[in-house]
């Protein structure tokens, strides 16, 4: 297993955002008289960007252009009131990324989310670690799971895509991963079912945060395995 760096996935991954995401668009979906769903259904909406979760969300005869992006703009107006309510990382991931920061194993995260959210959470909810990159979706790179933002990471680290493991909760990150040519590893504590991680992919699956440590703590070129010393 890849050690040098974990590229992380941010919604679903560190951060459970779902309720404030939930909240914002059937705010938005309200205002514009559109059905509002559950939170169980929106879990497969989020993860392909903001405008798809719009797309979506909207039912099929009102997705126009037109009436995505104006939803859209009042989508982002709401979310940045919004963003941080309810969103925390997930139970088990300071002392995670505490651990990974003690290894001197480099750490990213790549999300689908809009670069200015991206950082924002960064920011605000995750500040007491260093993250050697931070990137949300901008108009440089396609979405996930287009490998060309990953790979993007692993140039600017100076690290093999190989020696990468790259972390997230959903096939668009398996995909990702996989297309990059890093190793899939799927969280089961996000937004998506296990079914879905193996099938696009996923090499291993981990249940909490602590097993990440103990997978790469096992791994032969790990820092910090004391054998590899
Ligand atoms: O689509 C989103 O907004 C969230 O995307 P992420 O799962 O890549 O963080």
């Amino acid at each position: 297993m890849p050690c040098k760096a974990v590229i992380f996935d941010l919604d679903g991954t560190l951060l459970n955002t779902l309720e404030d995401i939930v909240n914002t668009l059937n705010s938005v979906l309200y205002q514009h008289n559109y059905p509002q769903h559950s939170v169980d259904a929106c879990r497969f909406l989020v993860g392909h960007g903001m405008r798809e979760l719009v797309k979506k969300a909207l039912p099929e005869e009102a997705g126009t252009p037109e009436i995505i992006d104006s939803m859209l703009e009042d989508l982002l107006i709401h979310y940045a009131e919004n963003w941080n309510v309810h969103s925390r990382p997930y139970e088990g991931i300071a002392a995670m990324l505490d651990e990974l920061t003690a290894q001197g194993i480099k750490k990213a995260i790549l999300s689908n989310k809009a670069d200015n959210f991206t950082r924002l959470c960064a920011e605000q909810l995750l500040s007491d670690w260093h993250f050697d990159m931070v990137m949300g979706h901008t108009d440089t790179f396609t979405h996930k799971p287009d490998p060309s933002g990953a790979l993007f990471i692993a140039g600017q680290l100076g690290i093999e895509p190989g020696d990468i493991l790259y972390v997230g909760d959903s096939g668009i990150d398996m995909l990702t991963a996989t297309r990059a040519g890093m190793f899939p590893l799927g969280v089961l504590w996000g937004f998506r079912p296990e079914s879905e991680l193996l099938q696009f992919g996923a090499k291993a699956l981990v249940k909490e945060p602590g097993e990440i440590i103990t997978m790469l703590m096992n791994c032969p070129g790990c820092p910090g395995n004391s054998a590899s010393r």
